[in-house]
């Protein structure tokens, strides 16, 4: 369960995020969903604690992100923005390195990782060093990397972003499957479609501020429209116009 609360943050004269506050449950998908420089972002890298909010306060499994950010990373997986693999690791040593640092040992720690290679097809990579991996071959080590230690929570940053359309099935279907062990699964996009292919509930998010959220019906209902793509626009243009 994530908890987001009148989180305020800035970088110099932006003001990345406004007073934002929104919740996602566990056994669901949340998509945050925002253009370019919306904040989202910021939201995860607040949320991964790797940020700090300047107020507002931030919680995973009940843990504060601020003041408990070690049980919050026991309990988070998260692919970030950029992959972030140590390029002079192979795939498995990436993997195997984040399962140590989450506890992993021995059989336990190789069982672990073999699951993940096989799942996400990545075993003829998985022994290469991470220089000069594709885009997609980073995405799915660093995904792999992110699930190792099966989190009840996970975050993605605009996870398909330069994928194949094969890749984007793979990862919706595993996007899935965390959803049907209960996991909290909150991803963000600036493509409304890829969000209304897998959300339960979306936050739509623009300059810094939380527009709309709710189901999909609820976005379309309160934006007076039967197409999600033109209730994304209209949040957005409203905020514009608000600004
Ligand atoms: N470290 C930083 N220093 C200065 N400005 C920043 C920093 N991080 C974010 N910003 C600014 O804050 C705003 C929100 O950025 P953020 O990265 O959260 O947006 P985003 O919704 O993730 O965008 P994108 O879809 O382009 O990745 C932008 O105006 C961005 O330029």
């Amino acid at each position: 369960m994530i908890r987001v609360s009148n989180l305020r943050k800035h970088f110099g004269a932006v003001q990345a995020l406004d007073d934002v506050s929104f919740t996602a449950a566990d056994g669901r998908i949340t998509g945050l969903l925002g253009h370019n420089g919306a904040g989202k972002s910021t939201t995860l890298r607040i949320l991964s604690t790797v940020m700090r909010a300047d107020s507002g306060s931030a919680t995973v499994n009940g843990h504060d992100c601020t003041t408990q950010s070690l049980s919050v990373r026991q309990s988070l997986g998260v692919l970030p923005h950029s992959s972030g693999l140590y390029v002079q690791l192979t795939g498995r040593e990436n993997i195997e390195y984040y399962g140590k640092l989450h506890g992993l040992r021995g059989s336990e720690l190789r069982n672990a990782c073999d699951a993940m290679i096989e799942r996400l097809g990545i075993s003829a990579v998985a022994s290469r060093r991470a220089k000069g991996y594709s885009q997609g071959e980073r995405l799915k080590v660093a995904l792999a990397r992110a699930l190792i230690h099966r989190p009840k929570t996970v975050i993605l940053d605009e996870p398909t972003n330069g994928l194949d359309v094969n890749a984007v099935r793979m990862l919706r279907e595993m996007i899935r499957e965390l959803k049907q062990s209960g996991c909290c699964v909150l991803f963000s996009s600036h493509v409304m479609q890829e969000v209304a292919a897998l959300c339960d509930d979306i936050v739509i998010i623009a300059r810094g501020r939380v527009v709309a959220q709710g189901t999909p019906e609820q976005i379309l209902a309160a934006l007076g429209t039967n197409d999600l793509e033109e209730a994304f626009v209209r949040a957005a243009a409203a905020a514009e116009d608000a600004a």
